[in-house]
């Protein structure tokens, strides 16, 4: 099966995925059934209203959580229903993650944090460092800490931290949520390169700009997917 056959293999695949939440004597569905899959090349975008699922299903097919029901598989590999320490591996392997709270630790530099984030996967294929920096406009900040950058500059140094495994998904929850039009469009063409590249990206987001780049959108409702369209 060739790569640009829609039938070839998913680099990311979720299937009948529900995560129920117990509080109490409450119960909460938060995913009832959700079908996701992106293919190489592809950027998909997750939409819906607040409550419907979005980040539970990001943390689940980022190995991040377990669902209570169905299975996540990244770059043909099961991450789902494993022990933490081997979803880590999968994951550090496998899934580049961009956070809104971001992921980069507070007393380490620029650099060290890229650097802390390739050591996650010892056998892995590591990026240059120099590489990731420059490919996010960031050489001249490496040894800034986190919280000496601006919104920008932080965005796109945790964009460097999720590819310098050069990762089969990029996995990311509202990327540009603060940003202004220029960081904007400057972390979405990186995201969108990744995918033209080869790659997968999942985009939760609510930007009219980061959904223009998306292939497809997928709405979920209720912990449900409603629709799909191009
Ligand atoms: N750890 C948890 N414990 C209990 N309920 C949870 C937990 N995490 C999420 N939920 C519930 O699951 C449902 C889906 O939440 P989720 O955060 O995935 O939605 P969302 O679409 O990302 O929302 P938002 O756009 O507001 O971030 C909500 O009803 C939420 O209250």
């Amino acid at each position: 099966m060739k790569d640009d056959d829609p039938n070839a293999a998913p680099l990311l695949d979720g299937r009948g995925l529900y995560r129920f939440f117990r509080v109490g004597e409450d119960e909460t569905a938060a995913l009832r059934g959700v079908d996701i899959r992106v293919r190489r090349g592809e950027t998909v975008a997750v939409i819906g209203p607040s409550g419907s699922g979005k980040s539970t299903l990001l943390a689940c097919l980022a190995g991040l959580d377990e669902p209570s029901g169905g299975a996540v598989h990244v770059g043909g590999t099961r991450i789902s229903h494993r022990p933490e320490a081997e979803r880590s591996r999968l994951r550090a392997r496998h899934v580049g993650i961009l956070l809104q709270s971001g992921t980069l630790i507070r007393h380490l530099s620029v650099r060290d944090n890229i650097r802390l984030a390739r050591a996650a996967d010892r056998h892995g294929r590591h990026r240059p460092v120099t590489e990731l920096l420059d490919q996010v406009e960031l050489s001249h900040r490496a040894d800034a800490l986190p919280q000496e950058l601006s919104g920008g500059e932080l965005a796109r140094a945790g964009l460097a931290a999720a590819l310098a495994n050069d990762p089969d998904v990029v996995l990311a929850d509202e990327p540009t949520g603060e940003l202004d039009g220029d960081s904007e469009q400057r972390v979405l063409q990186i995201l969108r390169r990744r995918a033209n590249d080869g790659r997968a990206v999942l985009l939760v987001t609510h930007s009219s700009a980061a959904l223009s780049i998306a292939d497809r959108v997928i709405t979920l409702h209720d912990g449900r997917n409603v629709d799909e369209r191009d």
